[in-house]
């Protein structure tokens, strides 16, 4: 177990009270900023988050010969593409482990250059995460492909072509590499099986304001008419839906309240009524949602991850802590990533009761049933949670260990809390904001 030095110690047993902002999605802002790449006119970018996925992909862009600035509104990016340009790929490597987003740079740079490298992804280490989807389309579009040993290198010998695609399972970023490769590709590109995520759509309405001919059928399929020539988008990106889920769970697990500005019950429906399933209280108005603990007991329900519109992934870890609080057997089936459930014991550690299994629990099979992932869980609570020495082991996993020891009696000590920055915008002003008793060792914050 490899344990940072970036420590936060929290002192469990407050609930945590008040207001919170939350602005652009992880998962959209910087796949917006990414398109910007197929402009031949600037972008101009509004309500992104400082947060660390956005920096990384600032830097590819600016590398590429974009220039980024600030716009004249806080939060707002103005990316000037004109004069694009290859990038030194020991540069580019630099950015190796870093995010996911660079694997996005293909269909763009592809067009704009005709060839691109692209390093080692990063990302939530939660399961296999291969790409093999994303190479089997660009290889369909034309694109030729070569792995070395310090990433991959491609190359559009001629203008890529639009062309027929059913992707295996409704892949997000596949989905993504498609649209930011059809847009400008020769002809028509039809894709089933594509994901339908709210970040989707808005890079959908991204891409239209560029110029672009998108036409998405309720049955998860995805047109698109090529076109020449993109221009640059003015755009307020969707607010994150996943860092607003996971303010509900902490406010629900602390026994908190909590105003989220911002939230938006459009992209966040499925999520809403499983909150209300668990005993979760909450009121929409047009700014934000809040969402409270109402007293007494919370229920214990079942529960399975799935692509939109089902209960997404990414909303799941820090739902399960609040289960630990629930009456009862809550089970968990998480269908999308084969190895999501491993933050689980370290809440077993503070005095949570999960026990894990390979087979599919609750309404379905998965892709991931009868193998050996541990990927169903049953939850029994309600137990009470003791401070403990924590480890954060992804994004999401990490925030469910910061609610936990929230939640918990006692002190934790949370090793590594810098990755949370990843796409947690200020989290420790937040914290502190909503009354967390919150020290980084040897700097009082609150
Ligand atoms: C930056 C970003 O937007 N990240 C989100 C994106 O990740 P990401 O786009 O990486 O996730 P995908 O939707 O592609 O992955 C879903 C499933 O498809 C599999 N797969 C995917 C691609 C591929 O080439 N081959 C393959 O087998 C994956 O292993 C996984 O089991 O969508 C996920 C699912 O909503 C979210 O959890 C992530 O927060
Ligand atoms: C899995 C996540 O992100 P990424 O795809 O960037 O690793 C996440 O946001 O929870």
């Amino acid at each position: 177990m490899t344990v940072n030095d970036d420590v936060l110690l929290v002192h469990g047993g407050t609930p945590l009270e008040g207001e919170i902002r939350v602005r652009g999605a992880k998962n959209l802002v910087p796949k917006a900023m990414v398109a910007a790449l197929l402009g031949s006119a600037p972008s101009r970018l509004r309500n992104v988050p400082d947060i660390r996925d956005v920096r990384v992909v600032r830097g590819l862009l600016q590398l590429h010969g974009v220039t980024v600035r600030p716009g004249d509104e806080p939060g707002e990016l103005v990316m000037d593409p004109t004069r694009v340009e290859s990038a030194n790929v020991a540069d580019i490597d630099a950015h190796a482990g870093s995010s996911r987003i660079p694997i996005l740079f293909c269909g763009p740079l592809l067009h704009r250059l005709g060839h691109a490298f692209i390093p080692g992804l990063g990302g939530c280490d939660i399961g296999g995460r291969p790409i093999d989807f994303h190479f089997d389309v660009l290889r369909q579009f034309g694109a030729r492909i070569e792995k070395r040993d310090d990433g991959q290198y491609l190359e559009a010998p001629q203008r890529l072509r639009g062309t027929k695609i059913r992707l295996p399972y409704p892949s997000v970023g596949a989905t993504e590499q498609v649209l930011l490769t059809a847009v400008l590709a020769e002809g028509v590109t039809e894709l089933s099986n594509a994901a339908v995520e709210p970040e989707i759509e808005d890079l959908i309405c991204v891409l239209q304001k560029m110029g672009a001919i998108i036409a998405m059928d309720t049955d998860r399929t995805i047109r698109i008419t090529g076109v020449d020539k993109l221009g640059g988008y003015n755009h307020h990106a969707l607010s994150d839906r996943l860092e607003a889920a996971s303010w509900a769970s902490a406010a629900l697990a602390t026994e908190g309240n909590i105003y989220v500005r911002g939230a938006q019950q459009r992209s966040m429906m499925t999520f809403l009524n499983t909150f209300r399933k668990v005993g979760g209280a909450f009121e929409i108005d047009d700014e934000g949602i809040r969402f409270w603990h109402p007293g007494g007991l919370l229920k214990s329900i079942a529960l399975e991850t799935d692509v939109h519109p089902g209960f997404q992934t990414d909303w799941q870890q820090p739902l399960v802590v609040a289960l630990t609080q629930a009456t009862g057997l809550s089970i968990v089936h998480e269908t999308v990533y084969e190895s999501r459930l491993g933050f689980t014991s370290a809440l077993n550690q503070m005095g949570a009761h999960i026990q894990l299994y390979r087979e599919c629990l609750g309404g379905s099979n998965c892709r991931f049933g009868q193998r050996n992932f541990l990927h169903s869980a049953v939850v029994s609570g309600p137990t009470r949670l003791q401070g403990a020495d924590l480890v954060i082991p992804d994004l999401r996993g990490g925030f469910s260990y910061l609610i936990a020891a929230l939640a918990a009696q006692g002190t934790s000590r949370v090793h590594g809390i810098g990755l949370i920055n990843r796409g947690y915008e200020n989290f420790m002003e937040k914290l502190m904001e909503l009354g967390a008793k919150v020290e980084l060792p040897g700097k009082a914050l609150g």
